[in-house]
């Protein structure tokens, strides 16, 4: 018992040690953290950290993998919200109004990559340059210092070819770019050879000598962090030791920092494993006590972008973050991305709706004679898409049971002598007419089909029996159609929802796939902590997705109009207004799958899940009048339903704005855009 005391008390001491040479001579700091504690959901990763930066010094942040520096960094930069405590950096809390932190005044290497695949070195570093408001030729000249300094290849590079160790450095040039006030680098020398990382630790000792510069550093090579002028030793989410290195070295009467570490590490498992035995349980956990059920897991990159506008110009921010959210397309799979839309409006012209060829129907003609009227009326059938297999009355029914045709069709043996009479006579009794028809029996399991042999022989026995057919057709007369014509096929009917569809598919995809993906490598918080907001990040993903399904649409009408010849009787500008609007609405649904999915399985598996349900009851493949009636109003609703409509009506009966079913397609369009925009900033803004 006389030990817990005496183990506090030399805690204490080494403590006031510690801070007394940390604080002399110097008031300032750049970074303080006082009892700061983060979770992840119910893990506790930081608790009750404290942590001092000197103003003008490097601190090296040394610990075991997982024990919380990332987090710890994350925070700092503000990314990461922190559940208790405080954090100062360069005056203010992060991310205060006002403050210039995120912003030019920081350069931030995370531990991701957080590179553009698609840019060269020199457009990286430009892109940084243009972010920090850095003129081309002040960019020019870091970069040529930075690409000597740091051994780069050749700055028309592309980032994607490079070593996991040049990639790296290309971050820390990122970094490095605009000479900030204070750096904060997550492991800047992994993957860098000895003689690169001793010339990298000569630039920051360099660097720092002015007093201006402040830099945090984390690293895994321990001894190498002999060179910052403070350490700190952290585990398991808190701050074990923090001095120079030196003094810590002493202070464990180590040789190295790593002894000094391991020591630590020791002394600390002691004196947990002595407060577990303790029934009441010690200070740790107390200290460890976070906010209970608070899911902190997100990061905060929403918060209105702060204080960067006075340092950036606002249109060199929009252009490189054009740049950059289009460079995936403008590279490797631009031509797939233009001609995908294309390549699937083109099969749904070739192979939905088109007649079907080659069907095999048996044919049982009882009757013998040549100069027979089932014989002629026979050679009428269309033979590209029914082929007639003559057979006797029970191989055409043992066939048909098989599987072998799609349906019979019979001639009676007085066919010929019973059709003249039902064609002559006034009153003809029911056999004649029976024994003058032709009999049809029909495998009905395949419709569509079935649908071409009823068709064919309406129209063989329009063609064969010319001005007589009235005679024998049904009492029904169709006129000349109102709108479209005689021949509308059903591709006519599918391919206006169809261009909608694909349009607003490819957007959400797209949009959703990129968004998620740069917030995983790390490029929005980056941006974020360089002063870019989420919302800037958000709208050039809007624009420069918008100028790829601009030149999508175009391709995707030259082909339905010239090459597959669909009909517009319409205006032309609202049939691509409304296609881009559409395409909007695809991006705006993508960026909300984006705000609220953080990994890309999870947000392809969403732009999938919801891709049948959608063009199914949208009343795209089938008209909306033949869904049941408690999901039809579900189809109204939907995004996609009216819009097709009003496409179709402008197109097939040019129809303007001024009828409800084309302006009610439009406004349901933008009710939807608006919609999605507003959902996606509420999530953003929710998970702050
Ligand atoms: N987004 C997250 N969601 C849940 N847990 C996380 C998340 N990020 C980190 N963690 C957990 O928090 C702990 C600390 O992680 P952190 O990345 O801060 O460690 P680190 O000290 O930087 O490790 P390393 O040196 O390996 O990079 C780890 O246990 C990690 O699994």
């Amino acid at each position: 018992s006389t030990a817990k005391p005496q183990q506090k008390l030399k805690e204490g001491n080494m403590k006031a040690d510690l801070e007394a040479s940390l604080v002399a001579g110097q008031e300032d700091f750049a970074i303080r953290c006082r009892d700061v504690c983060r979770s992840y959901g119910k893990l506790k990763v930081l608790s009750n950290l404290n942590l001092t930066v000197p103003q003008g010094q490097i601190y090296g942040l040394l610990g075991p993998s997982g024990c919380g520096k990332t987090t710890l960094l994350k925070c700092i930069v503000g990314t990461l919200k922190i559940s208790r405590g405080h954090i100062s950096v360069l005056g203010k809390p992060p991310a205060f109004p006002g403050h210039d932190v995120p912003g030019r005044k920081v350069g931030y290497m995370p531990q991701e990559l957080a590179l553009y695949n698609e840019f060269t070195i020199g457009d990286t570093l430009t892109f940084f340059g243009r972010i920090h408001g850095l003129t081309s030729k002040e960019t020019k000249a870091r970069m040529d210092f930075l690409i000597d300094f740091l051994d780069l290849p050749q700055k028309h590079s592309l980032v994607r070819n490079l070593s996991g160790g040049q990639k790296r450095r290309v971050s820390l040039g990122a970094a490095l770019l605009q000479n900030p006030e204070l750096l904060i680098l997550d492991e800047p020398t992994v993957g860098v050879d000895p003689v690169l990382r001793a010339k990298i630790w000569q630039h920051l000792v360099e660097i720092v000598k002015t007093g201006k510069v402040s830099i945090i550093i984390t690293t895994h090579y321990i001894e190498e962090a002999r060179q910052a002028n403070v350490v700190g030793l952290m585990r398991n989410g808190c701050l074990l030791a923090e001095g120079p290195p030196d003094a810590v070295m002493k202070q464990h009467s180590a040789t190295t920092l790593e002894q000094a570490f391991l020591q630590l590490c020791e002394t600390s498992d002691q004196i947990d494993s002595k407060r577990e035995s303790s029934p009441q349980g010690g200070p740790l956990e107390n200290s460890q006590s976070f906010e209970s059920g608070r899911d902190e897991s997100r990061p905060i990159l929403t918060n209105a972008r702060v204080c960067c506008s006075k340092y950036y110009n606002e249109q060199h921010i929009s252009a490189a973050l054009l740049t950059a959210t289009l460079s995936p397309c403008v590279c490797s799979s631009l031509c797939f991305q233009f001609l995908l839309p294309v390549i699937q409006v083109s099969l749904i012209c070739l192979c939905v709706g088109g007649d079907p060829k080659g069907i095999q129907v048996a044919v049982v003609n009882n009757e013998t004679s040549p100069s027979a009227y089932s014989r002629s009326l026979l050679s009428f059938l269309d033979n590209s898409s029914v082929q007639q297999v003559p057979l006797s009355h029970k191989d055409a029914f043992d066939g048909i049971y098989n599987g072998e045709y799609w349906g019979v069709i019979g001639f009676g043996e007085n066919f010929t002598s019973y059709l003249t009479k039902r064609m002559i006579q006034r009153q003809v009794s029911r056999e004649v007419v029976d024994g003058g028809s032709l009999h049809v029996w029909l495998d009905l399991t395949s419709k569509m089909e079935n649908l071409l042999v009823v068709c064919s022989l309406f129209a063989f026995v329009d063609n064969k029996l010319g001005r007589m057919s009235y005679l024998v057709s049904l009492p029904i007369k169709f006129e000349e159609p109102i709108y479209g014509s005689q021949n509308t096929d059903f591709t006519t009917f599918v391919t206006p929802g169809a261009v909608l569809s694909i349009t607003f598919y490819l957007a959400v995809g797209l949009t959703a796939l990129s968004f998620v993906l740069e917030r995983k490598e790390g490029l929005l918080d980056r941006c974020w902590v360089a002063g870019v907001s989420s919302l800037e990040t958000m709208l050039a993903h809007l624009f420069s997705q918008l100028f790829v399904i601009s030149v999508q649409i175009l391709l995707l009408l030259l082909f339905i109009l010239l090459v597959f010849k669909i009909p517009n009787e319409g205006s032309l500008v609202l049939v691509i207004i409304l296609i881009v609007l559409q395409g909007v609405t695809g991006i705006s649904f993508g960026l909300v799958i984006s705000a609220a999915i953080d990994d890309e399985q999870s947000a392809n598996q969403a732009a999938l899940g919801i891709f049948y349900p959608n063009l199914i009851i949208s009343g795209i493949i089938w008209p909306v009048e033949c869904i049941p009636y408690p999901l039809r109003y579900i189809s109204l609703a939907l995004p996609q339903t009216y819009a097709s409509e009003a496409l179709r009506c402008i197109m097939y009966r040019g129809w303007g704005l001024s009828r409800m079913m084309v302006w009610r397609g439009f406004a349901v369009t933008l009710g939807w855009n608006t919609f999605f925009i507003v959902l996606a900033t509420v999530i953003l803004k929710l998970r702050t």
